[in-house]
């Protein structure tokens, strides 16, 4: 579908997406490679998109969760490469190693099943998993070290390219557990007899505090898309992220209603006077939950509450004054000197700013700009 029928859309400026992972690199040690993560169709961003406007900004590669969203990029004509962070089949092998997509390896048995797959030949190339205390996914002693080593030792379908772990505390400023995790990282990675090209270990909180936990590449997720990891970190980042993503709709409907008419379902909400109420078209089903009741969108500048429940497709504010069908409302974003922070929709739904950006659902089509102008068509993530 190329054609917008509703003005509801959210907008990725992709010059922000460009100067994040600039940033990046400039922020890390010369030839730091920064591998850009944009699984969950790029956090909700648009993987495509934001996988090109990346490589060109300096991202040497890619990172998907599923095999899937690997192949999806694959089909969109994206031939960078790409690591699968996540757990994929044995069976499947043969078509990443046919498709220059690297797999994660942290079990031996998978590795016994996948190498049956992968033709005479072809490679699959491997980064190898540790869990050093995210307790996610990844191997967690020398046994399973040796025993996985031996395999890809054996077998020439097999390229250790990677080792890598994943922290679940560098967004914190409490630094223990991480100092813990790094250093189970060297300890573990001491036991590989060859050490791989990709060394890699930092998220984007990492990449922002720790250069020491950088090895050669920075795993960059949420700082790409201008977000910071979390609201403790905020404050002190070593540079300037600049949010790509903006969430916009228009007014359908205005009325004036009398005191005490009510608006949405339930009949929840009483006029307390003669009010200015707006109809737009963005609902639940949009991924505009119910849970944002009462939150503010921005109406020629100005901040108006959403009065009333939620609807699957609508949901109404309450207006200063009159505004004519087609004003502009944006629900994430700026209009004039206001704005509403992805970090702000994240306060009001007790949630964090990755779970934000994700919610958008594809009924919401992605629009991309550079330089303020219209790029690319209508997209629908699909
Ligand atoms: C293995 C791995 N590496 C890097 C990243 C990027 O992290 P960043 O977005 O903080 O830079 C993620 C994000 N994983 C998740 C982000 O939210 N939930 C997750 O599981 C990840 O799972």
């Amino acid at each position: 579908q190329t054609k917008m029928y509703r003005d509801t859309w959210a907008e990725i400026n992709l010059d922000h997406i460009s100067y994040n992972v600039e940033s990046m690199k400039k922020h890390a040690e010369e030839g730091t490679n920064v591998i850009a993560v944009v699984k969950a169709n790029g956090y909700g961003h648009g993987d495509a998109a934001v996988a090109e406007a990346a490589l060109q900004a300096g991202a040497s590669s890619l990172a998907v969760a599923t095999l899937d969203e690997a192949m999806a990029l694959r089909n969109k004509k994206i031939a960078a490469p790409i690591l699968v962070m996540g757990a994929s089949r044995p069976e499947h092998a043969g078509e990443a190693a046919a498709k220059n997509i690297a797999l994660t390896v942290f079990q031996k048995e998978w590795l016994s099943q996948a190498y049956e797959y992968v033709e005479d030949g072809e490679v699959l190339n491997i980064h190898l998993k540790f869990d050093t205390g995210m307790g996610r996914l990844g191997i967690r002693s020398r046994d399973e070290l040796a025993g996985i080593e031996s395999v890809i030792k054996k077998d020439k379908r097999f390229l250790l390219e990677g080792v890598f772990t994943h922290f679940a505390t560098a967004d914190s400023l409490e630094n223990a557990y991480f100092e813990k995790q790094l250093s189970r990282f060297e300890e573990m990675t001491s036991w590989l007899e060859i050490l791989p090209k990709y060394i890699h270990t930092s998220n984007s909180a990492a990449g922002l505090r720790f250069p020491k936990a950088h090895f050669n590449a920075v795993r960059m997720g949420i700082s790409m898309y201008g977000l910071a990891p979390s609201m403790e970190i905020k404050p002190d980042l070593p540079f300037q992220l600049k949010e790509a993503f903006s969430l916009h709709t228009s007014i359908v409907h205005v009325k004036k209603l009398h005191k005490g008419e009510k608006v949405s379902y339930g009949a929840t909400y009483e006029a307390q006077e003669d009010e200015w109420i707006a109809t737009l078209p963005i609902g639940y089903a949009d991924g505009w939950i119910r849970k944002l009741q009462g939150q503010e969108v921005l109406a020629e500048g100005l901040r108006v509450p959403i009065v009333g429940r939620v609807c699957m497709d609508q949901c109404m504010i309450k207006l200063p004054h009159e505004m004519p069908v087609g004003t502009k409302v944006t629900l994430i974003g700026e209009q004039g000197k206001e704005k509403i922070p992805v970090d702000e929709i994240a306060e009001k739904l007790e949630t964090i700013n990755y779970e934000v950006t994700c919610m958008v659902s594809s009924r919401v089509p992605r629009i991309y700009k550079r330089d303020g102008k219209i790029i690319g068509g209508i997209n629908y993530l699909l």
